[in-house]
């Protein structure tokens, strides 16, 4: 039985203000303990949060790590190790913003994964199509070309423990949600691209859909068979939303 994770992206928001405030009313969110919930702010704020959660079910990670892996040359980035010692337990690879906005290829996207996972910190790999190549019917050769780079790099064993989150780029910050029936369609195909090396390890692989989802939609997409929680941006930032949705998962 996967249990569900709904993990919270914060994206390029937030002072300290704000993120003090954002904490302060998390904390009085009734979470379910079933679900495992995590909050992935700025690095500039990681500090900053996992002192204010600290006592709480909430885990905290990272958006982003650098390729590197410890200390060295490479201006601007913070490797796996870094994150850890500030007190990231996870981090995203390979989000759509940052492959479509920043160049990020898949090459890049698995090298991150290989560190988070050589240090000990759980990455969450994302992978989606683009709105155009939905309409040319080609989501399931993206997403399988995004997964199955790290598949064929790192092996199948290095996806246990790690999650991968479905977050068409369509309906990143949208309002436009994929149905149901559309997440759990890509969902499946995921997973059982990942039984095709080993059924045991894609059974337990927990698999995320993001994109637009809100506390009124998320009871449904939760509710099939592949979908284990959701990555959720804007609606994050908000804790009563967040809550809300944090709750959808546990029923
Ligand atoms: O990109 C996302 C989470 O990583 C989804 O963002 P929204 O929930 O704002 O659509």
């Amino acid at each position: 039985m996967r249990r569900q994770l709904v993990a919270g992206n914060w994206k390029m928001n937030g002072t300290r203000a704000s993120v003090a405030e954002l904490i302060r009313s998390l904390c009085e969110q009734a979470m379910p303990v079933s679900v495992e919930v995590v909050v992935l702010p700025g690095s500039l704020h990681v500090s900053q949060v996992v002192e204010g959660l600290s006592g709480s079910q909430l885990g905290v990670g990272a958006q982003d790590c650098a390729v590197e892996s410890g200390f060295g040359a490479l201006t601007g980035e913070e490797s796996v190790e870094q994150l850890q010692d500030a007190g990231c337990e996870w981090v995203l690879v390979g989000h759509s913003e940052r492959r479509l906005i920043l160049g990020e290829s898949d090459e890049v996207v698995c090298r991150k994964f290989a560190a988070a996972k050589a240090c000990g910190l759980k990455p969450i790999l994302c992978v989606g199509e683009t709105l155009e190549q939905r309409e040319a019917g080609q989501t399931l050769e993206v997403v399988g070309r995004q997964l199955g780079g790290v598949v064929s790099a790192l092996g199948i064993s290095a996806l246990v423990d790690a999650v991968v989150a479905y977050e068409p780029v369509w309906a990143i910050g949208s309002g436009l949600t994929a149905t149901p029936q559309q997440a759990q369609e890509v969902h499946a195909a995921i997973r059982a691209q990942l039984a095709r090396e080993d059924a045991e390890i894609a059974e337990g692989v927990r698999i995320l859909y993001g994109g637009s989802v809100k506390a009124a939609n998320a009871a449904e997409l939760f509710g099939m068979a592949d979908i284990d929680g959701g990555l959720i941006g804007g609606a994050s930032l908000k804790a009563d939303e967040f809550g809300a949705i944090c709750r959808a998962a546990g029923n």
